[in-house]
């Protein structure tokens, strides 16, 4: 019967980019017989997914700014507060693990945990390490990482380091299908979002770059483009004035579907983003979001552009222009979009959240992290 192992909690900041790993690895670990509660913030239950925890627990958590003395004082507050009301949480619930992933809300539990003994792990989507996950670095047991090389998780704690993958949801493993090229002169799927909270250059540069392909080529495109809310008008209107068809939403909870029924994705590169392209097999290209304080997103977009799963698009060239030439190029050689997707298969792990799974199941259970799993760099 599920739960009957034990409790696993779970702690992740409450946007997509945190909360969709999480959910992947709650999946997992359910499906073993494990409960799994979850910790976030009060953004945790708007995010889109269905997350399967027993029971959510709201913690406040604030982001650390700088300057003055006064916000420094603030947030020492409210992350000791946090940390108190972690403490009793812990205190009650007694988990096996807490296991952290990113986001200023699981600073506070995996401290708490780690000050009454109870084991930790984090885990970090992305190749530069984020700042709530370096703050914890050097109290956690274990530090999972996606990738082979973790840029700021520091010599001394490069030992902690287990190379799990990017864990994927069930719902993007089940969507990992053979791709199917776009047949010479026949339908286009062009898929377009922006990562959990959607992006506004989506809505700035395709409408413009679909108004200038020409008529044959437009005539075949099948479009579907996350919009955020405030641009959805604007978007519908020059869509609409140029005759092509688009379904356009804030949000598609179906989303790994639609990845399968894509020839094409255009799309930010955060790291589930980019994970779930090379785990289904889809061409994409890249544009990521530019000035993010650590560059993450760009890293990300260039593991699978090295990997020949896809292109990079900085975004001062990804202007309507240029992108409707390189969507034309695309549309006429299909070959150059099965190469990438069979290259983005190819580096894809569709099996990281059971590795993940395995080693915090180790932590639980007081054995070893399995060797094999040991290395990531710092
Ligand atoms: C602006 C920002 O802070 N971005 C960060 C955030 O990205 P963000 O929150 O966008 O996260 P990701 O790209 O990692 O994940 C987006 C997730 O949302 C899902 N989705 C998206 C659109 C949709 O309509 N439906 C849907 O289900 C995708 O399938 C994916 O699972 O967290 C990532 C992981 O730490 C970082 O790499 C990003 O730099």
């Amino acid at each position: 019967m599920s739960g009957e192992k034990g409790l696993i909690l779970l702690s992740a900041g409450g946007t997509g980019g945190h909360l969709f790993p999480a959910q992947a690895l709650a999946e997992v670990l359910i499906s073993r017989g494990w409960r799994v509660d979850l910790v976030t913030d009060e953004r945790g239950d708007r995010y889109g997914g269905k997350f399967p925890a027993q029971e959510m627990h709201i913690i406040p958590a604030t982001t650390v700014r700088g300057g003055n003395i006064l916000s420094y004082a603030k947030t020492a507050f409210v992350l000791g507060i946090g940390v108190m009301r972690a403490w009793f949480l812990i205190s009650r619930l007694k988990p096996r693990v807490v296991v952290g992933f990113g986001g200023y809300p699981t600073v506070s539990p995996v401290i708490a945990a780690s000050l009454r003994g109870v084991r930790t792990i984090i885990h970090d989507q992305n190749a530069v390490m984020g700042r709530a996950n370096r703050m914890l670095a050097d109290r956690v047991d274990a530090v999972a990482t996606s990738f082979p090389k973790v840029h700021m998780l520091g010599e001394k704690n490069a030992h902690k380091a287990v190379r799990t993958g990017a864990p994927v949801r069930a719902a993007v493993v089940e969507a990992a299908t053979p791709y199917d090229p776009p047949e010479a002169g026949g339908e286009f799927r062009l898929l377009v979002f922006g990562g959990s909270q959607g992006a506004r250059i989506f809505s700035d540069v395709v409408p413009g770059a679909i108004a200038r392909l020409d008529e044959a080529h437009r005539n075949r495109l099948r479009l579907v483009q996350q919009c955020r809310e405030e641009d959805m008008e604007r978007v519908r209107f020059g869509y609409e004035a140029i005759g092509v068809n688009a379904e356009l939403a804030p949000f598609f909870p179906d989303l790994p579907k639609r990845i399968a029924d894509a020839h094409l994705v255009v799309s930010r590169s955060g790291a589930s983003t980019v994970a779930e392209l090379a785990v289904i097999g889809r061409p994409g290209m890249l544009v990521p979001l530019p000035h993010a304080i650590d560059n993450d997103q760009l890293l990300n977009a260039t593991a699978l552009a090295q990997a020949k799963g896809g292109w990079l698009m900085p975004q001062p060239a990804f202007t309507p222009h240029r992108f409707a030439e390189e969507l034309t190029s695309r549309m006429d050689h299909p070959e150059m979009l099965s190469v990438a997707a069979e290259a983005a298969r190819k580096v894809g792990n569709p099996h990281a959240a059971d590795t993940l799974a395995d080693v915090v199941e180790a932590l639980a259970e007081g054995r070893e992290i399995p060797p094999e799993l040991k290395g990531a760099t710092a």
